[in-house]
């Protein structure tokens, strides 16, 4: 198993990091080989974050010099994600699964690409995140204007691209590692409760992916004393579940960043949802979308759409798009089924 962990932050603190890639990370062997944990591309105090979702719910105590009010970001819409003629091999038997994907996403748009199973949806999305299962042989992606192609995984994430598996990874020994860490610095405890995924039925653990949207939250305490702390699973049923109170009369300097994607790939996050469930996915989905970010998902189903309304559905067929359009084609598709798009 490849991970692929690296952190941009240069902390004040004088004591190292703990070393959190050490923690016993598996993957289900369903799913890929590589995990990849978004580390900081940016860092925001939550103050500033314009997010509705993001807004806490939670209690949140925060002592940041830099609060203050972010300007949206002006002028038209940019283009996030440009992929020309994408064509992917398997890359330990040679064998072509894309054939050659054209797909344009600009920043505030939703795209949804369905398409039979084994089209190539999934490997789309490995691809583009830099999967080391598959090789790409042709083809161009650029990703807010940069050759998305020349990157490491690892800075793909960093650069604001979040891909959520179909099959999320289980992170035994979750508590024991973070519990005292916590405990120490005089942070609630009640979300600490569960190992990230471990146990969780299909439905949570999607819902877990899903808030890992909202990012990774890095608490940096002065006096020499740093702590990453990886909150996903603290977020997985509700953001009114995220409490986290530190005392920040007691610290110096605690920054409280919330990290987000400008383009989240969602792999089937419908999947094993029952329609309570759906619909709060959904609603943390939709809670995560602003102007200036995207969402590509890939969905089997219509309902998914209801929901999460696409600015462009995309039918996907033997490694290549062929058709594209709103969501009528999506209730085209639920009605005559593939027959009516297919190529051959
Ligand atoms: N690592 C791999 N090794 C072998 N075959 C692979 C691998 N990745 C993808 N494939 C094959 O490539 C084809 C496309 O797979 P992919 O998972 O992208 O399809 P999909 O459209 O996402 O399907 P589904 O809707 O069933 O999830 C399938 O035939 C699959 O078996």
């Amino acid at each position: 198993m490849a991970l692929a962990f690296s952190s941009s932050l240069s902390f004040s603190s004088s004591t190292p990091l703990p070393p959190f890639p050490s923690l016993p990370f598996r993957t289900s062997p369903a799913d890929s080989s590589l995990i990849t944990i978004r580390a900081p591309h940016r860092i925001r105090p939550i103050s500033l974050c314009t997010r509705r979702s993001l807004r806490p719910k939670a209690t949140v105590v925060v002592d940041s010099p830099t609060a203050g009010g972010a300007a949206p970001r002006r002028g038209p819409p940019r283009v996030l994600l440009e992929v020309k003629d994408l064509r992917a091999v398997i890359a330990e038997s040679g064998q072509e699964i894309l054939r050659g994907v054209n797909l344009t996403i600009y920043e505030g748009e939703v795209h949804a690409i369905m398409g039979k199973n084994g089209s190539g949806k999934s490997t789309l999305a490995k691809v583009l995140v830099g999967h080391p299962d598959y090789e790409v042989t042709g083809g161009s992606v650029i990703f807010k204007g940069e050759n998305l192609l020349e990157m490491e995984p690892v800075e793909r994430s960093h650069a604001g691209l979040f891909m959520s598996f179909q099959t999320p990874v289980e992170i035994p020994g979750f508590y024991s590692y973070v519990s005292p860490k916590a405990a120490a610095i005089n942070m609630d405890l009640r979300f600490l409760d569960r190992n990230v995924n471990e146990g969780f039925s299909g439905g949570e653990k999607k819902r877990n992916e899903i808030l890992q949207l909202a990012g990774i939250w890095v608490l940096e305490l002065g006096q020499g004393y740093g702590l990453w702390i990886y909150a996903m699973h603290f977020l997985y049923t509700d953001f009114t579940k995220l409490h986290i109170a530190v005392n920040s009369s007691k610290r110096n300097s605690i920054a409280k960043m919330v990290l987000e994607a400008d383009l989240a790939i969602l792999d089937e996050i419908d999947s094993g949802l029952d329609v309570d469930a759906l619909q709060d996915v959904a609603k943390a989905v939709n809670g995560l979308l602003t102007p200036n970010n995207s969402v590509l998902m890939i969905t089997h189903y219509q309902r998914l759409l209801d929901f999460i309304k696409p600015s462009y559905v995309h039918i996907m067929e033997d490694g290549t798009i062929v058709r594209t359009g709103d969501v009528s084609l999506a209730k085209q598709l639920e009605k005559e089924g593939y027959r009516a798009f297919s190529n051959s």
